[in-house]
C-alpha cells in the first residue's frame, strides 16, 4: 500500500503518534472511593505485582537497593546488564535471599563499649538490639536496660539468648514484634549469618510486597538477545528476563530471542518495540512472549528521535500493540509502558491505552535506592542519570563485557544530573496513590475496567491545565 503512494501522500497521511500531553482521561463515574481502587496487575504472563510499576534497567537506576526496595512496595526491579554477568546475578541472588520486609542495619558488636551503646540505642527509642559478630552472625541480644549505668564493660557481657528469625519465616518475627515482645529483632539467613534488624513500627502494616510462590522478593534482569550465557545464569535467580535492546523488532535479534525463550524457564518479556507490525512478527518469530516492553526513544534522556529520526511514543505505542495482542489471539500478554513517564497521570493514561504496568527511570533515578552516588552541587543534592545507550554507559558496557557486540557508535542518549529525592518508598506510596486517583476520575476500579472504560479526550486549543496559573505568576 505504502509503495504505491507518492511521497507527498506520504507525508500527507503522516500517523498521529500521541504522547502523553496530546490527551486526558475524561473522567468517569466512580464506583468506589479511590483507597479502595486496586491497582494489582501482571509484570509478564505469571509476575504479579501489587502496584503496576517497575524500575528501568538502567546503570543509574537499578542494582540491589532499588530492586529490593521496589518488591517491598508491591512492584519490580529490572536489574541493569551494565556489569559481568556474575555481578548481574550475584545481585539477583542477594534480592532473592532478602528478608520480604523493610529491614534496617542497627546492630551492636561484642566488644562495643556499654556505655556508648546504650547511648546509641536511647537515641534511637529502642529498648533493644541484636549483637553481632565482627564476621557477620548473630550472637544473641542485648537489652538497653540492662545497659543502664554500666561503664567501660564490652557489651558481649550484657548478651542474652538470640532473638533472630529466619529469613524465610519473617511473620513469626512480625508477630514476635506485634506482641511487645522486643523492640527489635535480627533476620539471619541459614547458617545464622546477620541479615538485616526489623524495628517495631506501625508502619509496617502497610507494606505489601509483590512475592514469589515460595514467599521471596520479585526481581527480574536486563539481558541482551544474543548474549545466552547471562540468560543462562541469571534464570536461576529471576522471575522475568526483559530482552534489553532500542529495536527489537529486528529480524536478528527476534531471531535470538526465540533461541533464548526456549532455554529458559523464567518469564520472557521482549522490547522495546513501538508498533503493532513489531508485535505481531515478534509473537510470530520468538513463539514464546511473557510481554512486552513498549516504546521508544521517549525517555528524557534519550536521543533516538534526533540522532535516527525515530519516535514511538510510549502512549501511542501500548494501543498499537495492545491491538496487535488481542487481534492475534495472543492470550493476555501484559505491556509495560516505557520511556517518558513523568507522573502518575502519565502512568495512568498509559494504563488506559492498555498498558498493565509502567516502567519508570527518571521519576526514581533521584532517590536513596536508585544506585548512582549522591552529589553536591552547590547547595543542593543531586544524583546523576544516563541513558543506557549514553556515551558513558556504552563505554561501560564494552569495558565490563567483551562479548558484547557494538551495534553503534553513535551515542543515542545523554548524561545529566536529576534532583535528590529521598526514599523511593515515599516516592512509590505518591505515584500508587496518583494511579488509584486516577482509575477513580476515569470511573474504574481496577485496570481491566479502565482498558474498558476510560474514554480519551483532547483539549482544544491545545492547553496545558495549569498553565494560565503559571503564566499569571
Ligand atoms: N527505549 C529506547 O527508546 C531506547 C533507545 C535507545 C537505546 N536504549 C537502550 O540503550 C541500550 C543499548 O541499546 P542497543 O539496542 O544499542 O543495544 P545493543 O548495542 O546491545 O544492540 C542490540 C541489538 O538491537 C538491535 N538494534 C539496536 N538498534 C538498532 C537499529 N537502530 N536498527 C536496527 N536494529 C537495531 C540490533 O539487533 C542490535 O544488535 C539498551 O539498554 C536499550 O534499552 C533504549
Amino acid at each position: 500500500m505504502v509503495e504505491s503512494m507518492g511521497f507527498l501522500e506520504k507525508l500527507g497521511s503522516a500517523e498521529k503518534l500521541y504522547t502523553f500531553d496530546d490527551v486526558y482521561i475524561v473522567p468517569g463515574r466512580a464506583p468506589m472511593d479511590p483507597s479502595k481502587v486496586d491497582v494489582s496487575t501482571r509484570f509478564s504472563r505469571r509476575v504479579r505485582l501489587l502496584i503496576p510499576i517497575s524500575s528501568s534497567p538502567m546503570d543509574t537506576v537499578t542494582e540491589y537497593d532499588m530492586a529490593v526496595a521496589m518488591s517491598l512496595m508491591g512492584g519490580i526491579g529490572v536489574i541493569h546488564r551494565n556489569m559481568p554477568k556474575e555481578q548481574q546475578a550475584e545481585i539477583a541472588s542477594r534480592v532473592k535471599s532478602a528478608p520480604p520486609i523493610p529491614t534496617s542495619r542497627i546492630y551492636v558488636t561484642p566488644d562495643e563499649d556499654c556505655s556508648r551503646a546504650y547511648d546509641d540505642l536511647r537515641s534511637l527509642g529502642l529498648r533493644d538490639a541484636p549483637l553481632v559478630s565482627a564476621d557477620g552472625k548473630v550472637l544473641g541480644h542485648v537489652r538497653a536496660g540492662s545497659l543502664r549505668g554500666c561503664s567501660g564493660r564490652p557489651v558481649a557481657e550484657f548478651a542474652e539468648p538470640s532473638k533472630a528469625f529466619d529469613v524465610r519465616h519473617v511473620e513469626d518475627a512480625l508477630n514476635f514484634l506485634e506482641s511487645g515482645g522486643s523492640d527489635t529483632v535480627a533476620i539471619v539467613a541459614p547458617g545464622n549469618a546477620y541479615v538485616g534488624t526489623v524495628t517495631f513500627d506501625s508502619s509496617l502494616n502497610r507494606v505489601k510486597p509483590s512475592l514469589d510462590s515460595e514467599g521471596r522478593l520479585l526481581v527480574a534482569a536486563a539481558v541482551s538477545p544474543f548474549d545466552l550465557e547471562r540468560a543462562r545464569l541469571l534464570d536461576r535467580y529471576v522471575d522475568a528476563l526483559v530482552t534489553d535492546v532500542a529495536h527489537f523488532h529486528n529480524v536478528e535479534a527476534m531471531t535470538a530471542a526465540k533461541v533464548m525463550a526456549k532455554e529458559v524457564s523464567a518469564d520472557f518479556v521482549v522490547g522495546n518495540i513501538g508498533t503493532y507490525e513489531a508485535a505481531v512478527d515478534a509473537l510470530t518469530v520468538v513463539e514464546r512472549v511473557d510481554g512486552f516492553r513498549v516504546g521508544i526513544a521517549g525517555g528524557s534522556i534519550c536521543t533516538t528521535s534526533s540522532v535516527g529520526g525515530a519516535y514511538a511514543p510510549a502512549l501511542w505505542a501500548v494501543a498499537a500493540v495492545r491491538d496487535a495482542i488481542d487481534q492475534h489471539g495472543a492470550g493476555d500478554v501484559p505491556i509495560i509502558a516505557d520511556g517518558g513517564i513523568r507522573s502518575s497521570g502519565d502512568a495512568v493514561k498509559a494504563l488506559a491505552a492498555g498498558a498493565s504496568s509502567v516502567m519508570l527511570g527518571y521519576l526514581l533515578a533521584g532517590t536513596d535506592e536508585a544506585s548512582a552516588p549522591l552529589i553536591r552541587i552547590g547547595d543542593s543534592a543531586y544524583k546523576p542519570y544516563r541513558g543506557m545507550a549514553s556515551r558513558g554507559a556504552m563505554e561501560r558496557r564494552f569495558a565490563v563485557d567483551r562479548y558484547t557486540r557494538a551495534s553503534k557508535r553513535v551515542a543515542e542518549g545523554v548524561e545529566g544530573v536529576v534532583p535528590y529525592r529521598g526514599s523511593v518508598v515515599s516516592v512509590l506510596a505518591d505515584l500508587a496513590e496518583g494511579i488509584r486517583a486516577g482509575l477513580g476520575y476515569a470511573g474504574a476500579s481496577n485496570i481491566r475496567e479502565l482498558w474498558e472504560k476510560a474514554r480519551f479526550g483532547m483539549a482544544i486549543p491545545k492547553q496545558v491545565p495549569g498553565e494560565l496559573f503559571r503564566a499569571s505568576q
